[in-house]
């Protein structure tokens, strides 16, 4: 039992167990940890994101098979999708992960100075967090010497009449549905409306995208961007520079109002999935409290090396990075590690060359600027483009609508930017990942190695020389 006002002091306070619980290895086992999740243990990642998303996607890419193999002379034919069995083998491994996870946190001898508490954080001063237990009992109050924001975000439901009233989903539900609807209305066209539209299209269902501008997946380079559109309008039903006014109940689903180019238009479906992006966890976590200070995103703000404004606090992740992406909050995590570890010699976090990838179908991959950034900026560039269809392995496979653009500084040869569109992008873009990282440039880079041929990373080749 603890005592009324009793405050339970730690050397370290993490809150969330996404990224954040990585940070716990041997070397802090002669301090005392609080790890506070009021979640499912693992976080976003494992739980809700990449990892069962890109597990939908490659049941999706199989189911996709017939759809393309017959021009190549193979008849084959989809007998059906067993939602259920797909969404209970990717949760029947992922969910024993997420507690297995916990119970190491909690139970094994490894993690005597660990306390787990399963519930909500909030500051209510300097370095000081009310923690509200999941289970009902009462608010404890905790300090820490260090404490660590590793609090994620959520998904942003825009202000659209009526969506509180009709049965929405976000990312967070949508993969755990009972059965496939026969209509799914995706409002949004970023990286989980692409993702997502190709899932669930590839499983047969009728997809509509609602998109507020003119193009799907505008942040990526425009000819990229572009391609995408184009082909996604092939495959779904995609309603470009419309505003969503008002949604509401209908004939079992929900019936979207849209304005648009043509006027006033409907969207009908048997589900809705909100796909508008995420906002930080910091308003929750009631950051103010404890004088930490947030840009006008809502990101906490770090320096170089994760501090935030408010001393002995670290940020990491989605939390405090515009960036959104697992392999920064790692990366994030191996800094805060480091600097928690050996406060006399901190290291700086590297975001010059961070990549993405959007698994849809095609995939995209791309790392640097894009030429119209380099425009924007006043940056000189030279760009050149391979199609997938003009390389061996590509034209085997008769591609005709993937390419990889290069971009690179017309004096240094140094690669600025790649953005790739077409199979296994993320796979092709490593090796340019790689040059940006290390300082190989395109010439290099071309013609210092042997490219295995009829491989596919003969696109990546066949673009740095048409360069220079
Ligand atoms: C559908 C989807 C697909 C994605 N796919 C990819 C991908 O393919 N590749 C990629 O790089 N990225 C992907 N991402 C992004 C990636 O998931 C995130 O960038 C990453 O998980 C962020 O990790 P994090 O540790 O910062 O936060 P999280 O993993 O979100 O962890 C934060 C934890 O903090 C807990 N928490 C929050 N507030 C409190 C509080 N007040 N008290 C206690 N606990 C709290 C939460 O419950 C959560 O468990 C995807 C995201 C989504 C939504
Ligand atoms: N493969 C990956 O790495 C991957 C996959 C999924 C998600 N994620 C991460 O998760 C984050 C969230 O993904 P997301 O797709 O939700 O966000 P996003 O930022 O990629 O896209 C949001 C989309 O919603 C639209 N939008 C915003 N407000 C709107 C409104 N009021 N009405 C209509 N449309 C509106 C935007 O124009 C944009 O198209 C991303 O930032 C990404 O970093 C990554």
């Amino acid at each position: 039992m603890r005592l009324d006002g009793f405050v339970a002091h730690y050397d370290l306070v993490i809150i969330g167990t996404g990224s954040g619980n990585s940070l716990l290895d041997p070397r802090f086992a002669d301090k005392r940890v609080a790890l506070v999740e009021r979640g499912v243990f693992g976080g976003t990642c494992l739980n809700v994101g990449c990892i069962p998303t890109k597990m939908f996607v490659h049941a999706a890419d199989l189911a996709a098979v017939p759809g393309h193999s017959a021009r190549l002379g193979v008849d084959t034919t989809l007998d059906g999708v067993r939602w259920t069995d797909v969404r209970d083998r990717i949760f029947g491994r992922i969910d024993p992960i997420a507690a297995g996870g916990q119970q190491y946190r909690v139970q094994h001898p490894d993690n005597a100075n660990v306390t787990v508490y399963a519930g909500n954080a909030r500051f209510t001063g300097e370095r000081t967090l009310e923690i509200t237990p999941n289970d009902g009992s009462p608010a404890e109050t905790i300090t820490g010497d260090q404490v660590v924001l590793a609090a994620g975000g959520r998904a942003v439901v825009p202000e659209v009449e009526g969506i509180h009233e009709v049965d929405f989903h976000t990312s967070d539900t949508i993969m755990r549905i009972d059965e496939l609807p026969r209509r799914l209305v995706i409002l949004g066209s970023g990286f989980v409306a692409a993702e997502f539209a190709h899932v669930f299209s590839a499983f047969g269902v009728e997809v509509t995208v609602i998109a507020r501008s003119g193009a799907l997946l505008r942040a990526e380079d425009r000819d990229v961007s572009q391609r995408f559109t184009e082909l996604a309008q092939q495959r779904w039903d995609v309603r470009l520079d419309r505003k969503a006014l008002r949604v509401e109940r209908h004939d079992g689903g929900i019936r979207l109002h849209l304005e648009g180019p043509g006027g006033a238009e409907t969207a009908d479906g048997d589900l809705l999935l909100v796909a508008t992006g995420r906002t930080p966890n910091s308003d929750q976590l009631d950051v103010a409290a404890a004088g930490i200070a947030v840009a006008p995103s809502g990101h906490v703000v770090v320096d170089e090396f994760q501090r935030t404004s408010a001393e002995g606090v670290w940020a990491l992740g989605d939390i405090s990075s515009p960036f959104e992406l697992k392999h920064v909050a790692n990366h994030e995590a191996r800094i805060v590690q480091h600097n928690l570890l050996h406060p006399q010699d901190l290291r700086a976090a590297d975001h010059r060359f961070v990549p993405h990838a959007v698994f849809s179908s095609p995939q995209i991959a791309a790392v640097g600027i894009t030429e119209q950034e380099a425009e924007r900026r006043g940056i000189r560039w030279v760009a050149a483009t391979q199609t997938f269809g003009g390389i061996a392995y590509g034209w085997a496979m008769e591609d005709e609508t993937g390419f990889a653009k290069i971009i690179a500084d017309p004096d240094t040869a140094r690669i600025l930017g790649a953005h790739i569109i077409g199979p296994q992008a993320p796979t092709l873009l490593q090796p340019i990942i790689q040059a940006m990282s290390f300082g190989l440039d395109a010439r290099e880079m071309a013609r210092g190695q042997y490219w295995i041929h009829p491989g596919m990373p003969e696109v990546v080749e066949n673009a740095l020389l048409n360069l220079f």
